[in-house]
Parts: C-alpha cells; sequence; structure tokens
C-alpha cells in the first residue's frame, strides 16, 4: 500500500498486443528549460525540510491571513457577517459557495447558540471541511496494466512539471512509468519531457512531427505490449475558446480509447490556483468537453485565491487529486479537506 497512491489488485485485462514501434529519439542532453526543473534529488537535508503542512500553510497565507484576521476579537454581528462574506468572495470563493457557507454558518451559530468568535471560527472550519471533504479522493493505480492518464490544461497551468513530479513519486514507489510527449504544438516541450525522461531514466514517445493523437496511441501500446504500469500523456496548452483545439483534444481521448479499451483510466485537468474563478471557467468547459476524472490544482503557494476549492465543491465537484504549493518534488502532494482548511483557518 502506498502513502501517495492507493494501490489496487491488478485486475485481468484483454490480450497483449503485439508491440508497436517505439519513436524513442535520442537526444542530446540539454540544459533543462526554467519550466522544466530538475526534480532530484527528491530529498533535501533535514533541517531545509519544511513539513508539508508547514508548507501548505505558508503557501495559503495570503488566503488565510485575509480570513483569520476577521475572528480576532470579533463580535458576533452583521458586520462579522458582511466581512466574511467579503474575505471569502475576495478569496475567489464565488457567489455560490460564499452564499452557501455564510447561510450555515448563521443557522449553526443560532442552534449551538455560539457566543464567541473562536467557537465561530471553528463552525466555519467544520463547514469548509465537510464543504470540501467530496473533493477528496486517493488516487488509485494497479486496477489496469497500464493505467493510462491524459493530462490536460491551459498553457503554463504545470502540467508537464506536474507529470514530472508523479512520475517521480510513481517510480519511487517501485511503479514503472511511460510518458507520451503529446504536447507537438510546442517543440520545447517535447525536447523538455525527452532531456527529463533521459535524466530519470523513464522512456519519453515522442514524434519529431507529431500527431498529438498518434503520439498517445503510439504510447498506449507501447505501455501495453510492456506491461508498463502508469503512461501518462501530456497535452499541448490551449484556453477553452479555442474551440479547434478542444475539439482536438476530444479526438486524442477518443483515440486513447483505440489503443486500449476503456483508456484513458484518468481524465485530468491541472488548473493555476492562482487564476480563481477563472480556474472555475476552466474545469466547467474542460469538464463538459472531456469528462473530467480528477484535477490537479497547482500553484497554491503565495495565492489569495485559495477559496476556488470552494467554489470547485460547490459548482463543479470535479475530485482534486493533488494540490501543489511550489516547484518542488515534495510540493505536490495528496488533497486531504482537513488539510487544507487548517492550513487556511488554523
Ligand atoms: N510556484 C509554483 N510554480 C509552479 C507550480 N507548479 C508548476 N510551477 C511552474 O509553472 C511554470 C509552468 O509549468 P509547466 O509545467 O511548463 O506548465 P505547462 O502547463 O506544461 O505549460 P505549457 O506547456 O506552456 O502548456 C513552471 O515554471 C513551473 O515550474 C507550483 O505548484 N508552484
Amino acid at each position: 500500500m502506498f502513502s501517495f497512491f492507493k494501490k489496487k489488485p491488478v485486475a485481468p485485462e484483454a490480450p497483449v498486443a503485439p508491440p508497436a514501434p517505439v519513436v524513442a529519439p535520442v537526444i542530446a542532453a540539454a540544459p533543462l528549460p526554467d519550466s522544466m526543473p530538475d526534480l532530484l534529488p527528491i530529498e533535501e537535508p533535514a533541517e531545509k525540510k519544511q513539513s508539508w503542512m508547514a508548507r501548505l500553510k505558508a503557501g495559503l497565507s495570503k488566503t488565510s491571513n485575509n480570513l483569520s484576521i476577521l475572528f480576532v476579537g470579533a463580535k458576533i454581528d452583521d458586520d462579522l457577517y458582511d466581512e466574511l462574506e467579503a474575505a471569502l468572495l475576495m478569496s475567489d470563493a464565488g457567489v455560490e459557495a460564499t452564499g452557501y457557507l455564510l447561510d450555515a454558518l448563521k443557522r449553526k451559530v443560532k442552534d449551538d447558540k455560539l457566543l464567541d468568535a473562536a467557537a465561530v471560527k471553528t463552525a466555519l472550519k467544520q463547514l469548509l471541511i465537510e464543504l470540501l471533504a467530496p473533493l477528496e479522493r486517493p488516487f488509485e493505480l494497479g486496477r489496469h496494466t497500464p493505467t493510462v492518464m491524459m493530462i490536460s490544461g491551459v498553457n503554463g497551468a504545470g502540467k508537464t512539471t506536474t507529470i514530472g513530479k508523479l512520475a517521480k513519486h510513481m517510480q519511487t514507489h517501485g511503479q514503472s512509468v511511460l510518458l507520451a510527449a503529446g504536447d507537438t504544438f510546442r517543440a520545447a516541450a517535447r525536447e523538455q519531457l525527452m532531456v527529463w525522461g533521459q535524466r530519470n531514466n523513464i522512456t519519453v514517445v515522442s514524434q519529431a512531427s507529431g500527431d498529438p493523437a498518434a503520439v498517445s496511441f503510439d504510447a498506449v501500446q507501447s505501455g501495453k505490449a510492456k506491461g508498463t504500469d502508469v503512461v501518462m500523456i501530456d497535452t499541448a496548452g490551449r484556453l477553452p475558446t479555442q474551440l479547434h483545439l478542444m475539439e482536438e483534444l476530444k479526438k486524442i481521448k477518443r483515440v486513447i480509447g483505440k489503443g486500449m479499451d476503456g483508456a484513458p483510466h484518468e481524465t485530468l485537468l491541472v488548473i493555476d490556483g492562482n487564476t480563481g474563478q477563472n480556474a472555475l471557467a476552466q474545469v466547467k468547459a474542460f469538464d463538459d468537453a472531456l469528462q473530467l476524472s480528477g484535477l490537479i490544482i497547482t500553484k497554491l503557494d503565495g495565492t489569495a485565491k485559495g477559496g476556488v476549492l470552494a467554489a470547485i465543491a460547490r459548482v463543479r465537484p470535479v475530485p482534486v487529486y493533488f494540490i501543489g504549493v511550489g516547484e518542488k518534488i515534495e510540493d505536490l502532494q495528496p488533497f486531504v479537506a482537513a488539510e487544507f482548511v487548517e492550513a487556511l483557518l488554523g
């Protein structure tokens, strides 16, 4: 059993197809671009290592400062509720979730006859945990061989770095991983993944002149032939308003399904948590197009918009598998509602 991933017993799969040719060009080692930091070493010196909770807390401090300050020596009156409403909206919790939380909190204060601000804060924490809990879902591996993951998102959301972090985590936990450089739009993105794969001994399927659907298909075939545990398919960044590119994503998903029945087993969206309500719009648009199975929310470090998770929970509750608070490998961790709320209002 893994701490980072939940391992399911392997289910019998359909007979393995004959090996497909894998294009795996050898490219000279080049300096890694800034956008793909070297993710090794995993272990940092103990004195430098902050615990996950400390890093999560530090990352969310801009959001939490705006909320926590309200409860310091406050009276429970309309002013407190007005300020709380403003703070929740400023944190990009959105109108729906803010209204829901305020109504529920007022009811609880009345029913439980809460008299001081500290008790109200505790009640708010409880309500937030209840709201966010349905987003919490352990990431399961081992149901399929390979488990095929398709990763999408807007430009710069953190897709490629997140794939790198997850691949290293999986490799560390004894899983074999194969990556598909499905971002055929940006040559540098492909090279970035290739160089990183070489350094970390992870096979990357790539095509110089690429159709992303074909690269994805090759990767799935190769993963099946080799009995790889996980195939992760990177895709080029795109905006939901670029309709032809959204159609391309749907095609990639369909073609992956032709490579393996039931694949992709995980259709993931990476969102930049710093974009607040815009991130919610992305969740809706990508979910409409792809029927997402999960989210990965990056860049929650330094954001004042951490409330967006409440908006997602209320409006489009797609499970959040992982959250990220920085560029290092250990800065990406499974989402746990109680931890998140503790960091926000602890
Ligand atoms: N501060 C911070 N930066 C992050 C985090 N995750 C990723 N990044 C950085 O965000 C930048 C963009 O990351 P990429 O992985 O290249 O993003 P992408 O979505 O693959 O980008 P495109 O290929 O252009 O679509 C890089 O500089 C990453 O190091 C995070 O949790 N916190």
